[in-house]
């Protein structure tokens, strides 16, 4: 199938990344959120980060205006409908995600292919419940979507080749690189990466040591480009904490229990940079540890 339109629901960091890189390479966007304020928000972050990629010569002044003229916004998942693919990134709760399934499903066209940008949640589970599961999958962008180059692809039980190929191509279009996971919680990247990071803030917790020097650590001692607690925030310690209960949940195993810390920031509502505190506090020029 030849996708030319993609609806993406949710308007937060991961929509909006997904929204810059699907106008960016030609296809026509909807884009959907709960709020107009998520909304306009999303659109101002695409136009500042396309205009930084126009700045760094990455990209041609014109390809700004282009793409963002090919991104419209709409409150109403009826809207979503007319698309070829849709691309739900919205807050990582199944509830959530099953609601917004619920909502769409009499919207769509018979081919339109139906995927979720989730970090964990089961595929086939979310696909059970659409009237499409062979043409439902995962299609799991990475965090700064317009910079990383990986995109997850999960198939659930009942995906068709076709769908898969189909979401292959999208990938390849977008000039970015495929790797294709199991249906297993939290897929390949966060499967390592999530216990990583719950380790960190254990470490913390533990008085091991304090942020700056467990990011410090892992930024000099193992080359990592961020710190593990400095990522944290930038994923989102709310999603990080929904992905570490899906792992320990999904697995049944004590070795993915959440950090009480973790659970605790997230409890206080400060959930990273998206709220202006998390493990740092970002309200001041220079991020400043909390701990
Ligand atoms: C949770 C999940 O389900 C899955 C996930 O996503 S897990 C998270 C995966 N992501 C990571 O691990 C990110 C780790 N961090 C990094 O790779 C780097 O710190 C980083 C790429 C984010 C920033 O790199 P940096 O060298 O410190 O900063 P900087 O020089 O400002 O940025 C590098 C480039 O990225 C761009 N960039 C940085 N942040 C950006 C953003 N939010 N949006 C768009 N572009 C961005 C910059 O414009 C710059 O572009 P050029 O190379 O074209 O000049
Ligand atoms: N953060 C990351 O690094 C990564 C996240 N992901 C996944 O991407 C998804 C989105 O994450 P992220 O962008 O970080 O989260 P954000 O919290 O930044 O954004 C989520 C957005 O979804 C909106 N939303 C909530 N409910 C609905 C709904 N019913 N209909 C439409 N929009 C809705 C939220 O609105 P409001 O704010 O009003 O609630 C918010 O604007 C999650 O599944 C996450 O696991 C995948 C890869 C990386």
């Amino acid at each position: 199938m030849d996708v030319q339109k993609v609806g993406v629901i949710g308007a937060g960091q991961m929509g909006n990344g997904i929204a810059h890189v699907m106008a960016l390479s030609g296809f026509d966007v909807v884009l959907n959120d709960i709020s107009q304020t998520a909304l306009d928000n999303a659109l101002a972050q695409i136009q500042k980060n396309l205009a930084r990629q126009a700045s760094r010569g990455k990209i041609e002044d014109a390809a700004v205006s282009a793409a963002m003229a090919r991104i419209s916004t709409s409150m109403q998942l009826a809207d979503v409908g007319a698309t070829d693919l849709v691309i739900e990134a919205a807050t990582e709760r199944e509830t959530i995600k099953q609601a917004i399934f619920d909502d769409l499903l009499p919207h769509l066209q018979p081919h339109t292919i139906l995927t979720s940008n989730t970090s964990s949640i089961s595929i086939t589970r979310l696909a059970s419940r659409t009237d499409r599961p062979e043409r439902f999958m995962g299609f799991h962008f990475m965090n700064p979507v317009p910079v990383m180059q990986l995109v997850e692809l999960i198939r659930g039980i009942a995906t068709d080749e076709d769908t898969f190929q189909t979401c292959q191509t999208v990938v390849e279009k977008l000039g970015k690189t495929a790797a294709s996971a199991e249906d297993f919680p939290a897929f390949i990247v966060n499967r390592i990466l999530m216990p990583m990071i719950n380790e960190a803030v254990y470490t913390l917790y533990e008085g091991v040591g304090n942020v700056r020097s467990i990011d410090e650590s892992m930024k000099l001692g193992a080359n990592h480009p961020m710190g593990p607690l400095e990522l944290a925030d930038f994923i989102g310690l709310d999603t990080c904490l929904a992905i570490m209960n899906v792992l320990h949940d999904g697995l049944a195993d004590t070795k993915y229990r959440p950090c009480p810390l973790l659970t605790k920031y997230v409890e206080a509502g400060w959930l990273g940079r998206k709220t202006q505190r998390g493990f740092y506090d970002y309200r001041g020029e220079t991020p400043v540890p909390t701990r």
